[in-house]
């Protein structure tokens, strides 16, 4: 095929570059250069006329970019397994197939999602800050007391791949017990974890850490609220690494303001960024990471070659290997 005759792709930022050297084989590429995401306009502008567009979370693919993008459109696929910025139905009226990259980051984000819990549970920014600013001024028996992990119960809020990486993490390193929600009981968490489906309310009222891995959507926004936080035990350390909208935030932030829960850990948050000088960012029991849970070499590497090959299936008219719906 003549470069001028191949079909063009946008990726709205740079990634990997494996992944857009497979997709220059088969297409014109263009990549947005900025630091920055483009603005609206800018995506508009620059996805207008193309067969493909490789999209981020912070690009919002609804009916009017669908549109103004044109009916030669073919595919459309995010650089992250979460696509909840994709309005997957005005896509497929349009006849626009829509995918993700799921799996390959499973392991990187339950990492992360461990690491921010124990990270709050044993008061580690906290611990950090007293050493930077001389503040450790001798062995205290009494001083930055965290809450025990061994034996513990961990409810899992949407037990799917990340969740149950994140199960299996925490009752093979520290015994824990599991509970879970999701849309239907999982065989497997049961068999890999002794897990049980439990409604949400069993699980906010017997749970010592709570970790959220649903996807966003119309039934999980706003999840937990003041009447979920009020069933929590006070000694219980919530993490998000799913999507921040999932929490009801002003909610947290009283909560642990209170004292009603003892320490949150947060890959995600309304807004992203969430600005220096909002109330949660000054909160010692609060440790918040700027959404870095697939941010391991391989993971997005891998990410970026699953994103090519859908991209590059949609432009053949060929089913997408990991296909939203
Ligand atoms: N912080 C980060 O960098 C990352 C965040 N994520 C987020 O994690 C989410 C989960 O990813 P995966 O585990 O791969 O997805 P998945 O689809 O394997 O698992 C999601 C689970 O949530 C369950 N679920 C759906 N609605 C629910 C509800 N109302 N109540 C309880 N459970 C519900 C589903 O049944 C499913 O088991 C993504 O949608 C994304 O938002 C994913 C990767 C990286
Ligand atoms: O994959 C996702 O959904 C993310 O949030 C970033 O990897």
């Amino acid at each position: 095929m003549s470069p001028q005759s191949r079909p063009r792709v946008f990726v709205t930022r740079q990634i990997p570059e494996k992944g857009l050297e497979c997709l220059r084989q088969v297409a014109k590429v263009e990549v947005w250069p900025g630091d920055m995401p483009p603005n609206r306009d800018e995506l508009l502008r620059h996805a207008e006329g193309c067969q493909g567009l490789l999209t981020l979370l912070s690009d919002r693919v609804d009916g009017e970019l669908l549109d103004q993008v044109g009916p030669q459109l073919r595919v459309v696929c995010n650089y992250a397994v979460g696509f909840n910025n994709i309005d997957v139905a005005a896509a497929q009226q349009r006849g626009v197939a829509v995918g993700n990259t799921p799996d390959v980051l499973t392991d990187a984000t339950a990492d992360l999602a461990v690491t921010l819990l124990l990270a709050a549970a044993r008061r580690l920014p906290e611990a950090i800050d007293q050493v930077r600013h001389g503040d450790w001024k001798t062995w205290e028996p009494l001083g930055l007391i965290g809450v025990d992990l061994t034996g513990k119960t961990l409810g899992i809020i949407g037990m799917g791949r990340i969740g149950l990486a994140v199960a299996c993490r925490m009752h093979a390193g520290w015994s824990m017990d599991v509970l879970y929600t999701a849309r239907s009981p999982k065989p497997e968490a049961n068999q890999q974890v002794g897990g049980r489906h439990v409604d949400l309310d069993t699980l906010l009222a017997n749970s010592d850490f709570i970790s959220v891995h649903c996807p966003l959507s119309d039934e999980t926004r706003g999840m937990l609220d003041a009447p979920q936080f009020a069933q929590m035990r006070s000694h219980v350390v919530l993490v998000n690494t799913a999507r921040g909208e999932v929490i009801d935030q002003p909610a947290l932030l009283k909560a642990l303001t209170e004292k009603k829960i003892f320490a949150a850990g947060l890959d995600v948050t309304t807004p992203e960024p969430l600005p220096p000088e909002h109330p949660l960012v000054g909160l010692p029991q609060c440790v918040i990471a700027p959404h870095i849970g697939s941010a391991s070499r391989d993971s997005r590497e891998q990410m970026a070659m699953i994103a090519a090959n859908n991209i590059i299936a949609g432009l053949n008219g060929r089913p997408l290997p990991h296909a939203v719906s």
